[in-house]
């Protein structure tokens, strides 16, 4: 018989404040490196323009058409069967194809309604691309679509990770939140959740993976020739984290506070 090896999601005995925090240390890697994938690229606006793209006019663009047959394939290959998986575009999904796996019941069920990917889209195309692409346009629009759902899928995962640590933060101090959750008071529970100290180092960091894994490698050249050109830019980066991607999270913590005794 094979020993199922214990999933990274596989969170259930061992949820700790430090665990969860843990691991959105390293989704940070996962988005740092994904920001940059997409940084080869410029723009490419045609991605994004439904009249580029000429196929039945329900997919819109061609960054809408990547993402929802990606989507509905890894629907059939059962990755939305995982409560840190989110879809973009929920409806008509296929069913997954696969044996259920048993992910460990960690969240109370009310979750499944909490998902702000319609607002993680329009963030990310909105607000972080300009941000941190060149302009311009060289053709790959395929390879820009892929670039592009790699990085909402990682972005989406982080942002919706705030379930598990407000399930954590509700277990630890529930005679706090219980009060302002029945009331129900979503100030309360905002100022309950929010680690000021935390906050700042999450930037600082994420400015200091971009320096580290946005620089060029060299072999046998040490000088600092180099230094000041990253592949993305650490101050954007750290900036969208602390503009969108902390305020997201903390809005998917109080909504599924919200729900929490339901
Ligand atoms: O680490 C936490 O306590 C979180 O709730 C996560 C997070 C974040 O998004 O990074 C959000 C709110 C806190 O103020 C600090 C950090």
């Amino acid at each position: 018989e094979v020993e199922m090896v214990k999933a990274e999601s596989d969170v259930s005995d061992r949820l700790t404040l430090e665990s969860v925090r843990d691991s959105l240390i390293r989704q940070e890697d996962s988005i740092v490196f994904s920001l940059i994938e997409r940084a080869r690229f410029p723009l490419n606006a045609p991605t994004y323009d439904p009249s580029y793209f000429s196929m039945p006019s329900s997919y819109g663009s061609l960054v809408e058409l990547v993402v929802k047959q990606t989507e509905a394939v890894q629907a059939k290959a059962g990755r939305y069967e995982n409560p840190e998986e989110h879809p973009f575009f929920p409806d008509d999904l296929p069913p997954s194809q696969v044996p259920p796996h048993k992910y460990p019941r960690v969240l109370n069920p009310a979750a499944v309604f909490v998902n702000v990917n319609k607002k993680i889209w329009d963030v990310y195309f909105n607000k972080l691309l300009p941000l941190f692409v060149a302009p311009g346009d060289d053709g790959n629009y395929a390879s820009t679509a892929a670039r592009d759902l790699e990085c909402l899928q990682v972005l989406s995962r982080r942002i919706h990770y705030g379930k598990l640590v407000a399930e954590v933060k509700f277990r630890d101090e529930w005679k706090h939140y219980e009060p302002a959750i029945r009331a129900p008071d979503k100030k309360t529970l905002m100022d309950l959740l929010t680690a000021p100290a935390v906050e700042k180092a999450v930037k600082k960091r994420m400015a200091k993976k971009a320096r580290i894994f946005g620089q060029e490698v060299k072999v046998g050249d040490d000088s600092d020739k180099n230094k000041g050109t990253y592949k993305v830019d650490p101050a954007a980066v750290s900036r969208f984290y602390g503009d969108w991607v902390i305020p997201l999270t903390k809005d998917v913590e109080v909504q599924y506070l919200l729900h929490r005794l339901d």
